[in-house]
């Protein structure tokens, strides 16, 4: 099956390469010169179908869309839906996690729990009335100061209790294993099994 990862950022698409394996051939929307969608949606729901909808009729392919986030609790919830461009800057990693360590500045470590939510949506055409939707969640807390190197995003602000140490300290297929994205594509796997006229 080709399918269209209708995304822009590279550490998705590495990922979900990884976790998708041989049976999927991923093309990157860059590949067919698809430019981002605008992410008016007021869920992680809604805009990666919305994602997936807009590189769908772009490239006439089946499409997956991933919206994904860090939710923090003493933040009610933020930088939620806006991750990416928590600084002002979309994809800005290091400025978003400076905001980040900045608004939970004091803030002891009890207080400080969050996790990642991925949503991943798969349209077979862009006015498929009914996408395969799948979530992923990971527990952890933010820590006080970056560690690791490996991941992007927030992965070195990201504590994982599971694993006693942050999702940048951990190999890239320990984390694809336990992440909110490993996760969501597990669950949509097990979706695509049980959908008839999806080859996979
Ligand atoms: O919308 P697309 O083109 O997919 O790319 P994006 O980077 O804008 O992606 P989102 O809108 O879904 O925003 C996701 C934000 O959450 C962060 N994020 C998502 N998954 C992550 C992960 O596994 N580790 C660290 N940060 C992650 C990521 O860095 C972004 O800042
Ligand atoms: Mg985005």
């Amino acid at each position: 099956m080709r399918l269209v990862l209708a995304s822009s950022n590279a550490g998705k698409l590495a990922e979900l390469r990884d976790l998708l394996g041989e049976g999927i051939t991923l093309h990157a929307q860059s590949e067919f010169g698809v430019t981002d969608a605008e992410e008016t949606g007021l869920s992680f729901i809604e805009n990666a179908i919305l994602k997936a909808r807009h590189a769908a009729r772009a490239t006439g392919l089946p499409a997956l869309g991933d919206d994904s986030g860090l939710c923090v609790d003493a933040l009610g919830g933020a930088p939620g839906l806006y991750s990416a461009r928590y600084a002002g800057r979309h994809g800005d990693s290091d400025a978003n996690i400076d905001r980040l360590l900045r608004e939970l500045e004091g803030i002891p470590d009890a207080d400080r729990s969050a996790r990642f939510v991925c949503v991943l949506a798969l349209v077979r055409h862009p006015e498929d009335p009914l996408p395969l939707i799948a979530e992923g969640r990971w527990e952890g807390r933010i820590l006080q100061a970056r560690r690791g190197q490996h991941g992007f995003g927030y992965d070195p602000v990201f504590f994982s209790p599971a694993h006693g140490c942050s999702a940048a300290e951990l190999p890239p297929d320990i984390k694809n294993r336990d992440s909110h994205r490993g996760r969501a594509l597990k669950a949509l796997r097990t979706l695509l099994a049980n959908t008839p006229g999806i080859d996979t």
